[in-house]
């Protein structure tokens, strides 16, 4: 490719030819038949631009909040495992950037540099991503790691009870290394004669036994506010309302989960409409109208 990116769909070619196929193919690829993985991106191709004409546009603010930390537009960077696998910095390199832009970091439990190396970087205003181990102890200690570090929310990612069936992992026979954040807790390097071994990594230490009441446990190890991550339907979202969670992520991991998921971005107004609905109701006046959030990846509602 000649000369620097100017359309963000060329980095991704710039990674096939940077990165070892086994990494490339971890982070671009789905679960399965990667049906939902297409989805994803048609879906949004579907959603058209309704331009409206003579408003003036010489001064454009996109800035908003959430959970009362400003952001220069409604755009959080999502929460991915493992960065140093594509850049020898990793997640500092990626909190700078947030940091520069302006926006929240989600940083993933399964980063390759610690919660202080990254908190020490710079001053990005980051979210914490959370699994839960079957080890709660060490999933708590991960918790107070990233308050004692200013780290701003904890983000429950809710749709892992086992990873998705990655059928490139499988036959690349994926590596699982050793995470910094968990030297001397617990071993992550994981090796599994069947293929994936993150696929082994995820079934030999999250909990999939994980459901609605644990979020009373985690409210009780943590003051900081809550997400929950990988809701697509209403029902959920309502629980998690009645769960008393400070917001919740509308996402489907990427399609990187359950294929055949719907496609995040085709689910996010029948969320929102039915929260608005519920919040607006005198049976849920008892939840702070203002503390909610609808978010995904790409758009946020306040
Ligand atoms: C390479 C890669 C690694 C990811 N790792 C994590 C992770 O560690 N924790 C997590 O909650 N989500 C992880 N995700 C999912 C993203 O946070 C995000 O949900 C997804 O990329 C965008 O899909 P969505 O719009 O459906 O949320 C990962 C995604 C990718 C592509
Ligand atoms: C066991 C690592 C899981 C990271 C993750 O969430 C992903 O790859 O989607």
């Amino acid at each position: 490719m000649a000369g620097e990116p100017v359309n963000v769909n060329e980095f991704q070619e710039l990674a096939r030819h940077a990165l070892p196929k086994m990494y490339y193919d971890y982070y671009t690829g789905g679960a399965e038949d990667q049906h939902t993985l297409k989805e994803n991106v048609e879906s949004f191709r579907r959603i058209i631009i309704r331009p409206r004409i003579l408003v003036d546009v010489s001064k454009i603010d996109m800035s908003t909040t959430i959970l009362g930390h400003k952001t220069s537009a409604p755009i959080m960077i999502a929460p991915t495992a493992m960065h140093k696998l594509a850049h020898l910095e990793g997640e500092v390199a990626t909190a700078r950037g947030a940091a520069a832009c302006d926006v929240i970091m989600g940083l993933s439990y399964m980063s390759t540099c610690t919660v202080e190396e990254v908190a020490s970087s710079c001053n990005a205003v980051r979210f914490f991503q959370i699994y839960v181990y079957k080890r709660r102890d060490i999933t708590a200690l991960m918790v107070h790691r990233a308050e004692k570090k200013g780290f701003g929310a904890i983000i429950l990612t809710a749709d892992t009870p086992r990873l998705g069936r990655r059928e490139a992992d499988i036959k690349n026979k994926m590596i699982a290394p050793q995470l910094k954040n968990f030297e001397g807790l617990i071993s992550t390097e994981y090796v599994s004669d069947k293929g994936s071994n993150i696929e082994a990594l995820a079934a030999g230490t999250f909990d999939a036994s994980l459901c609605w009441k644990d979020i009373e446990w985690l409210k009780s190890i943590t003051k900081l506010p809550i997400l929950i991550k990988g809701i697509l339907t209403s029902e959920d979202a309502i629980k998690a309302i009645e769960a008393g969670v400070a917001g919740i992520i509308v996402s489907n991991h990427g399609a990187r989960q359950l294929d055949y998921a719907p496609a995040t971005i085709s689910v996010l107004e029948e969320i929102q409409h039915t929260l608005e609905e519920i919040i607006n109701s005198m049976t849920y006046q008892m939840y702070s109208k203002n503390s909610w959030r609808w978010l995904n990846a790409a758009s946020c509602h306040v």
